[in-house]
């Protein structure tokens, strides 16, 4: 890989339940628990079945959450794991982000994603005040024993900041900092996520955008307090300023995250055709390059039958380059 390639990961979203028992009050995605119900191992069958898989590689899990103490949570956590066994059967790679999970949990879950990944948000606890008053997920030294337990459990792992949320700008560094110092103890984050919160029309109190013209010195900051193997990542659909895009990449900023056909999160902001995102990058003197949701150096680290369906996966692409 030359020093000017950026990544992105063609990837497509399922979305086992958008039933969520936080209120995060910038959330798009979440619905009250008994409205829609979880999705069925045949409706996602079904999905998967209308894509190419030479084109899409990554299947991202995402996930409303069920309570830890709720009697509904085994039968959620099965249907995680299904939905990832599904997607390895049909020939595609699991990414899965629902929330924390217990150590068993974790376990049973790694079997079947080739990497996972939880936000820490923001470590300072003056969120649980404000945005986060009705999420108990978010609990920061929560969130940061997650990072703690994927590193002992060997999970590739992604994690990130959510930028914009009531935050101090001398907070970034603190939370930066917290995932420096885990990888430096289990060597297993891949990537962080720079993400600026961007309203939508489903979320419960009016919160301004993060104003992107300062996420260049966030990426300065971050690539200066984390070790150089952590790829820094900003999300292709939320950095709608080409101009800051291009100061983003030229700050250290390598990989655009999933490009997915919609994006559950930010549903008001859609993705650009790959075709065009290449080319701008390519005037600015960038390379734009698939990845898989797992990174090279962390394929040793799967499960045996992890890596043969990576395998098997790569020869198919072999197959088919010109
Ligand atoms: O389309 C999205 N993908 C999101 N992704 C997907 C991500 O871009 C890719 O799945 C990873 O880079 C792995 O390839 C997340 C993954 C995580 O582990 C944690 C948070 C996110 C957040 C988003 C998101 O908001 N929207
Ligand atoms: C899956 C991840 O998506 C992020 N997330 C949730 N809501 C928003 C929003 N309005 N804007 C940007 N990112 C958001 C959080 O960081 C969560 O952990
Ligand atoms: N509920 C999970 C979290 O917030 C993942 C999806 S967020 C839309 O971490
Ligand atoms: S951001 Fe995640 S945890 Fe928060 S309400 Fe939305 S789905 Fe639930």
């Amino acid at each position: 890989m030359s020093d000017r390639t950026i990544t992105y990961s063609p990837a497509f979203t399922l979305v086992p339940t958008y039933e969520c028992f936080n209120r995060c009050t910038y959330c798009n995605f979440r619905q009250d628990i008994g409205t829609r119900g979880w999705l069925s191992l045949e409706a996602a069958a079904q999905q998967l079945a209308e894509l190419n898989p030479q084109q899409v590689r990554e299947i991202l899990i995402l996930s409303g959450e069920v309570a830890p103490n709720s009697p509904q949570r085994s039968q959620w956590l099965e249907r995680l794991y299904n939905l990832a066994a599904l997607a390895l059967n049909q020939g595609f790679l699991p990414h899965t982000n629902a929330g924390p999970l217990s150590r068993a949990e974790m376990a049973y879950l790694k079997q079947v994603n080739v990497s996972m990944g939880l936000m820490l948000e923001q470590l300072t606890p003056k969120l649980l005040q404000s945005v986060h008053r009705h999420a108990p997920s978010k609990d920061p030294q929560l969130r940061l024993h997650q990072l703690e337990q994927a590193g002992e459990l060997g999970i590739p792992f992604t994690t990130g900041l959510l930028l914009g949320i009531g935050e101090a700008p001398q907070d970034w560094a603190e939370t930066l900092t917290a995932i420096a110092e885990c990888h430096r103890r289990w060597g297993h984050i891949q990537e962080v996520i720079l993400q600026p919160h961007s309203p939508g029309q489903q979320q419960e109190a009016a919160l301004p955008p993060f104003d992107l013209r300062q996420l260049p010195n966030v990426v300065r900051l971050a690539r200066s307090l984390l070790p150089a193997e952590i790829t820094i990542q900003i999300p292709a659909n939320l950095v709608t300023d080409a101009e800051v895009l291009q100061a983003c990449l030229e700050a250290g900023a390598r990989d655009l995250g999933g490009i997915v056909p919609l994006d559950h999160v930010n549903p008001d902001y859609p993705h650009r055709d790959v075709a065009a995102l290449r080319e701008q990058l390519q005037a600015w003197g960038w390379e734009l390059v698939p990845r898989l949701p797992v990174y090279p150096q962390f394929v040793d680290w799967l499960p045996p039958p992890l890596r043969g369906c990576l395998f098997k996966l790569e020869s198919q692409l072999i197959d088919v380059a010109p």
